[in-house]
């Protein structure tokens, strides 16, 4: 299994918050301090330009995955301040967690790892996530179309296309 860091920034609702309950369920390590985010791993960060795509396996099976568990308001502050240098945002996908279901883009920590193993073909890995949360079933299956074409893209260009392709049809 790839390993799957979380620095948890401690600005959430503890009962609600997918980032404490993969660390009780031994599904990433939760890290309290900031300087400990593994340097080299892939940091995922909604407004990095790049985006997570097979081409990142090499860094992802030596380093492993980060999320940045904050509040949304906070976030684009936070990330600011965090200069590691694997840092990945992922193309259009919609959230089914009960607190942000249906908006683009704003994933919970459990979604965004998941999205990220699909589409560097860890998918055993990224299903396996899934247990323990009712409703992250419903992750998969609004979003399986598009999984399954970001997965078959060779590099973040292709995904980024394959993105704006779907989306020009709602324009
Ligand atoms: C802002 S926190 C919200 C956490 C919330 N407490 C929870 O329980 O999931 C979600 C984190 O998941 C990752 N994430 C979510 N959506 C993302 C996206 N579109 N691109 C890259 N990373 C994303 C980031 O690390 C982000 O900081």
């Amino acid at each position: 299994m790839v390993k799957l860091y979380i620095y948890h920034a401690n600005q959430c609702n503890p009962k609600k918050c997918t980032a404490l309950k993969m660390g009780k369920l031994g599904k990433a390590i939760i890290l309290k301090n900031p300087y400990k985010i593994p340097k080299n791993s892939i940091l995922l960060n909604p407004y990095a330009e790049k985006s997570v795509s097979v081409e990142d396996r090499p860094i992802i099976e030596k380093y492993g995955v980060t999320a940045l568990d904050c509040s949304w308001k906070e976030a684009e502050k936070i990330f600011k301040k965090v200069s590691t240098k694997n840092q990945r945002s992922l193309p259009f996908l919609i959230a089914a967690n009960p607190i942000n279901y249906g908006k683009p883009c704003q994933l919970s920590t459990l979604e965004a790892f998941v999205a990220t193993l699909y589409i560097a073909n860890y998918k055993n890995d990224a299903l396996s996530l899934l247990n323990g949360f009712k409703w992250a079933e419903t992750f998969i299956k609004i979003n399986e179309e598009l999984l399954e074409r970001y997965a078959n893209a060779k590099n973040s260009k292709e995904i980024v296309d394959i993105q704006n392709e779907y989306l020009s049809k709602f324009l």
